[in-house]
């Protein structure tokens, strides 16, 4: 894309971005993982155990072979099976707002929560969040929300081998511990779309992994 190119829904990311980042550096409990080349922050003792557990039930039953917006599950790019979390429901209508309210982030902007389930031999391949606005899926998206500010993720349980979530261009690997919140700005502070957030969930080798994610719009989603 051209530099003089319009970047949709960039003043957005850049408001959103300076207003999370504001947030969580008042947040002492918040751990910025140290790289100038993204936002990352961490948090331990999001959840409790037994939250932690309750979650992982819920996906068992919600959880299909993943989808991705622009690969069929068959390509082996995510091979992980996931679903979204009833949203109306009380138990996860609390860790949502309490997601929300960490990142200080509007509900309606916040995507349902997903849940995802790794097997062993199951991965999610690099990949940023954040959405392509040359490609025919964006059509949709930029009506469904617009482009993608921050992600959450939460590590449901530890995994016996691999499964670490690993910022591919930044070298960065974060084993799973039951309850962390990871979030990452998926734009730089100018609003741009950062491909130094590249990321994937790497293959668990033994053990099951278990995690939310929650994706938030610039915008209100749906
Ligand atoms: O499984 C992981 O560690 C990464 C998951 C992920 O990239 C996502 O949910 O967007
Ligand atoms: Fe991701």
């Amino acid at each position: 894309m051209a530099k003089t190119a319009t970047i949709p829904d960039r003043d957005a990311l850049k408001r959103v971005g300076a207003a999370v980042r504001a947030r969580l550096e008042d947040d002492p409990k918040a751990y910025k993982i140290p790289t100038e080349e993204a936002e990352i922050y961490a948090i331990g003792g999001f959840l409790t155990a037994p939250e932690c557990t309750r979650l992982v039930t819920m996906i068992d039953v919600v959880a299909k072979p993943s989808e991705l917006y622009d690969q069929a599950y068959s390509t082996g790019f995510r091979t992980s099976f996931s679903g979204n979390l009833d949203p109306h429901d009380p138990f996860v209508a609390g860790i949502s707002r309490r997601i929300d309210d960490f990142l200080g982030i509007k509900a309606e902007c916040g995507e349902a929560i997903q849940g995802q389930r790794y097997l062993p031999g199951q991965e999610f391949k690099a990949h940023n969040d954040w959405f392509y606005t040359d490609q025919e899926y964006w059509k949709m998206e930029r009506k469904n929300g617009g482009q993608r500010s921050w992600t959450a993720m939460i590590f449901l349980n530890a995994v016996e081998k691999g499964g670490s979530t690993h910022f591919t261009t930044l070298q960065m690997n974060i084993a799973p511990q039951p309850g962390v919140l990871l979030a990452w700005n998926n734009a730089d502070p100018s609003g741009v779309p950062n491909e130094k957030t590249l990321h994937a969930g790497t293959p668990v080798e033994e053990g099951t992994k278990y995690i939310i994610t929650k994706w938030y719009r610039t915008r209100k989603w749906g």
